[in-house]
């Protein structure tokens, strides 16, 4: 289980973290939902300590985080980080080389499954393509937790569609995955958990199956009623 507790975070003299607490369980999909600049990258990247917090605590299974957890959680971040001039399976051989977590049959079968092919360039790929890439080289790692952000944004439905697609798939197996996203709209049916943020804090964080069967409401329902008061 990932842990944010109490953490709080300031760029400057803009407290950007207010003291943001929630949990994420392995197995689940937890996605941080909020309007853009409310700090959900921010969280993501204090959570793989890469960006330093001023207060709170954040546990990996029930462990701080420190060098040898990055053997078990990986940061999926919006943009390819991979040298654009790479072709897809020069990628597969850089990640080889520098994570010792790298399982190439999945990368293999997430290939299939996203149609891609490894010659092709990462500059030559349309968007929707580029974010495929980006979520097979993070998903391939055997790694219990997954990081993702903003895997939606951006790309035309029919991608989003086989995106989603994924997350239902046993390419998911029982890992931990936290997404970020501002638009739940196509995602919702694939949530877990659902931890809405506002303004620095989380304004509520519930499971979306317990909500649907004892209240009768999808996350867009509760969302309404939380930011529109
Ligand atoms: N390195 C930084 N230096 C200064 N301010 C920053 C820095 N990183 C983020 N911020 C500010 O912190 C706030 C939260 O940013 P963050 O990227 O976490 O939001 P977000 O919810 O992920 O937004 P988006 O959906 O647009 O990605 C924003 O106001 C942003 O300008």
């Amino acid at each position: 289980m990932i842990e944010v507790k109490n953490v709080t975070k300031k760029f400057g003299k803009k407290n950007v973290l207010k003291g943001v607490s929630f949990t994420a369980e392995k197995g689940e999909i937890t996605c941080l939902i909020g309007i853009n600049g409310v700090g959900k990258t921010t969280i993501m990247k204090a959570i793989m300590a890469l960006t330093p917090i001023d207060g709170g605590d954040i546990l990996i299974d029930s462990e701080k985080i420190r060098k040898e957890s990055y053997e078990k959680i990986t940061f999926i971040p919006d943009t390819i980080t991979m040298p654009p001039s790479m072709k897809i399976k020069d990628a597969f051989m850089f990640m080889a080389d520098f994570y010792g977590g790298w399982n190439q049959l999945r990368a293999n079968e997430l290939l299939q499954f996203f149609r891609l092919n490894e010659n092709d360039r990462i500059s030559e790929l349309s968007k929707g393509n580029t974010a495929k890439v980006n979520l097979l080289l993070g998903l391939s790692l055997d790694v219990d937790y997954i990081l993702m952000d903003e895997p939606f944004s951006g790309i035309d439905i029919f991608s989003r569609e086989q995106i989603a697609e994924v997350f239902t798939s046993h390419l998911i197996e029982d890992r931990g995955v936290i997404i970020t996203t501002h638009e739940i709209n196509d995602i919702e049916h694939l949530i877990d958990k659902a931890v809405l943020i506002d303004n620095g804090v989380v304004l509520r964080e519930f499971n979306t199956e317990e909500v649907r069967e004892q209240e009768g409401k999808s996350v867009i329902d509760v969302m309404r009623e939380v930011y529109k008061g």
